[in-house]
């Protein structure tokens, strides 16, 4: 089973790209949304993440997501400590949701953090939706109703997309000037070539 990354920063475009690859069958694996998932279900890791950030992290049973992102996106340390707790009940949740996958050719896994976290290193390839910074602050603005100084907080704490550009096997262009669909045809094509030449 070929597994391909996708990232990309924040608003770049990872989770509309994603629609794409799904309407033509892929499986995605959403990081973030395991993340979620995980941090309100996994009762060893909520005991942790409590013990770690405190008894407001969670309210009647749920994550607290405006405390813990006010602590964690202001505390480089406090961040570092969140993904060493959070990352790798992610990686096992992913290794789970792939053995599931028993058609697909490929699957991706969209993750913000694909490199910052070496999860890329666990893919067969990976995917980079690069944008413009001021494109990505604008649409998160936009969908988020967040001010540009808080989005630019979060894009802080993530790699450039030239540091990216230099792990990523493949580039896919996001920047409005450029048709997504053609672009993921061509890696969709391309992925396929590269699981039927493994069979
Ligand atoms: C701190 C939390 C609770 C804030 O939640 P909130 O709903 O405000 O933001 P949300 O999760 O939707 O993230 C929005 C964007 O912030 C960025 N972001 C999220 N987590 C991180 C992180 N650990 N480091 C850098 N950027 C991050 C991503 O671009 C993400 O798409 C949440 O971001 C979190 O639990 N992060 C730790 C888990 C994680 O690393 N998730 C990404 C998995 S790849
Ligand atoms: N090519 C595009 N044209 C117009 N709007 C776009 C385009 N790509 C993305 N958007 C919009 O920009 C916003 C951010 O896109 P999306 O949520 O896919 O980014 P993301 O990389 O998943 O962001 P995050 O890291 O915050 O999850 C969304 O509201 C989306 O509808």
């Amino acid at each position: 089973m070929l597994k391909v990354g996708i990232t990309g920063g924040i608003g770049s475009g990872k989770t509309t790209v994603c629609m794409i690859f799904e309407v033509l069958g892929t499986p995605v694996f959403y990081a973030d949304d395991a993340a979620r998932t995980v941090m309100n279900t996994d009762n060893d890791l909520v005991k942790k993440l409590i013990a770690a950030f405190g008894n407001e992290t969670y309210i009647n049973g749920l994550l607290n997501r405006k405390y813990l992102a006010g602590i964690v996106f202001n505390n480089a340390a406090k961040l570092a400590e969140l993904n060493a707790l959070v990352h790798p009940a992610v990686f096992r949740a992913f290794d789970k949701w792939v053995a599931a996958q028993t058609r697909a050719p490929y699957v991706l896994k969209e993750a913000a953090l694909l490199f910052e976290s070496d999860s890329y290193k666990l893919c067969d390839t990976s995917i980079l939706v690069t944008a413009p910074a001021e494109l990505k602050i604008a649409r998160v603005m936009a969908r988020d109703k967040v001010s540009a100084a808080e989005v630019r907080v979060r894009m802080d704490k993530q790699l450039s997309d030239e540091q990216k550009s230099r792990l990523a096997g493949h580039l896919l262009v996001n920047d409005e000037t450029q048709l997504l669909v053609p672009q993921v045809l061509s890696l969709h094509e391309e992925f396929i070539r590269l699981s039927v030449a493994a069979l």
